[in-house]
């Protein structure tokens, strides 16, 4: 058995789960070299997915809002739920983000959560209409309202999905959004955002703004999730080619399998406490990983923040 058979072997020893193989994926990966993008440049790849790569925007919210469920599944189980059903919140916001937060919501329903929207600002493009739609046909609701308190959210509720603002957001939240993103940041059920914490600068984040314990990147993690103190981060969407991954010199890891989500490492310290076996077993599965920067043929590309990485071809 040559080396990178024993390797395998070992990554797929009898008697691990799932949950183990993704951490220890995504332990394998060297994550000084992960990719966080500016604002201008998660706009320029997504006006490139449209323009160059003929995506259309149906496709990839689809794909984006249901690698958020996925991920969303994964961390928070039906069955640890307590409160009313699986009940949870989803907020909407005016644009793409928001889109993907109806998607998501959907496929949430799908997988046994009880979803209420609440979409203050709704988009009138067909897209977004058919959207509500489905949901609605699904016996959705759509709340008329935002709770007034904080402790009315944590009471109904199992977890909220933060799909307000995205990348395309500016400046402080202006006075249609400023209560609610104040009254989310004082509920005490899980925050699951979207691509970017509502309120947060892309770039700069936002010390005193919303904490989520669950962050899904779509595309690339933006400049912000370096400041991302919670639980659960993962990489979602898988609609990235790797020709683009390449041309804008992108290090990220590769997805598992066929999985439409990856979990990176976060800065919580129960993930800092890494045993010292694990510690042998990430630098083992390390060299075994494929489609993560450093594969058999690897290239040196320059990362976002200036360093250089090696991807595969
Ligand atoms: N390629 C990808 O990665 C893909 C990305 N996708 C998703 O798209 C997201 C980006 O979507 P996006 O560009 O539509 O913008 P988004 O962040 O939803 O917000 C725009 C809205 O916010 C508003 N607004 C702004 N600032 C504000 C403020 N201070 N206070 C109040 N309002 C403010 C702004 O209003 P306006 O300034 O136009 O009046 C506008 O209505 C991205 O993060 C990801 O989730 C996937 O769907 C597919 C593939």
């Amino acid at each position: 058995m040559d080396r990178i058979s024993v390797n395998r072997f070992s990554f797929r020893r009898k008697g691990s789960t799932r949950k183990d193989k993704d951490k220890e994926h995504s332990a394998a990966f060297d994550y000084s070299k992960l990719s966080y993008i500016s604002q201008d440049e998660a706009q320029k790849i997504d006006e490139e997915l449209f323009e160059e790569y003929k995506f259309s925007v149906d496709q990839l919210m689809e794909l984006a809002g249901y690698s958020c469920a996925v991920a969303i599944a994964k961390c928070y189980p039906l069955e640890t739920m307590t409160r009313d059903n699986h009940a949870v919140l989803v907020c909407c916001g005016p644009g793409n983000n928001g889109g993907d937060g109806l998607v998501c919501a959907r496929h949430l329903k799908m997988f046994g959560f009880k979803p209420s929207v609440y979409y203050p600002k709704q988009n009138k493009k067909d897209l977004f209409t058919n959207l509500m739609k489905q949901c609605e046909g699904m016996d959705m609701p759509f709340l008329s309202f935002f709770p007034s308190e904080a402790h009315l959210i944590t009471q109904s509720y199992n977890l909220v999905v933060d799909a307000l603002f995205g990348f395309s957001f500016k400046g402080p939240p202006r006075a249609d959004f400023a209560n609610v993103l104040q009254t989310l940041a004082k509920v005490e059920i899980p925050i699951c955002s979207i691509d970017v914490p509502s309120g947060w600068d892309v770039e700069n984040g936002n010390p005193e703004g919303l904490q989520p314990e669950f962050l899904i990147s779509l595309t690339a993690p933006k400049l912000c999730a370096k400041m991302f103190m919670g639980k659960y981060h993962y990489l979602g969407g898988r609609f990235v080619p790797k020709t683009m991954e390449k041309a804008y010199g992108l290090c990220l890891p590769a997805y598992p399998g066929t999985d439409c989500v990856v979990e990176l490492k976060t800065q919580t310290p129960h993930e800092k406490e890494t045993k010292s076996d694990e510690k042998e077993k990430d630098k083992e599965n390390h060299e075994d990983m494929m489609g993560i920067c450093g594969s058999s043929q690897p290239e040196e590309v320059r990362a976002t923040d200036g360093s250089s990485a090696l991807v595969e071809d």
